[in-house]
């Protein structure tokens, strides 16, 4: 899959900083896909019987399709098209925006100039992004279950067990 027109065509010899740079952007993107985990953390608790039936039977397109919300999806795409639109104008010294197709094509003939195409940030989103965060969703959910003590097991024999584990407290002084 390739997404051209990220950066403006030719050579700018900026290679040292476009790798650091490269590494934040990666950085951040590996942040994002993994709060996943935190998502699909709360979507487990938010419906546990629903979750651990398809767990118990590893069904992953199962997981998949009950984790995914298109509402929210296309909402979450907008906003990044939105964001991509306001946080990628260029400023001018003066603080008016500059006008002007951007180097990328992002803009249309006299709107203000862009450092990227809100399309392709949006799509970026659409098509790596939330997959990827969806898949991490997914991972965490099968392994969700693991080291969960069965059903048959009482909160309340639980609460014994471990209070009878833990050491005496210490005698009160006189
Ligand atoms: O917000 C959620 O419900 C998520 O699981 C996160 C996310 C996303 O990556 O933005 C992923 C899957 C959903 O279909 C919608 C959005």
């Amino acid at each position: 899959m390739t997404h051209a027109g990220l950066t403006a065509p030719g050579d700018d010899f900026n290679y040292g900083s476009s790798a650091t740079l490269d590494v934040t952007c990666l950085q951040a993107l590996s942040k994002r896909i993994h709060y996943g985990k935190f998502v699909a953390e709360a979507k487990f608790l938010a419906k546990p019987e629903e979750y651990s039936a398809l767990i118990r039977s590893r069904d992953a397109a199962g997981i998949m399709k009950l984790l995914t919300d298109r509402e929210v999806e296309r909402s979450v795409v907008e906003r990044v098209r939105r964001k991509a639109a306001t946080f990628g104008q260029d400023i001018t010294e003066n603080g008016a925006v500059s006008v002007g197709t951007g180097a990328n094509g992002g803009t249309p003939e006299g709107g203000p100039r862009l450092k990227v195409s809100p399309d392709l940030v949006a799509r970026v989103y659409e098509d790596i992004v939330m997959p990827l965060t969806k898949d991490v969703e997914v991972m965490y959910l099968l392994r969700r279950l693991d080291g969960v003590q069965p059903p048959a097991v009482s909160s309340a024999t639980t609460t014994v067990a471990f209070e009878a584990s833990q050491p005496a407290a210490a005698a009160p002084a006189r």
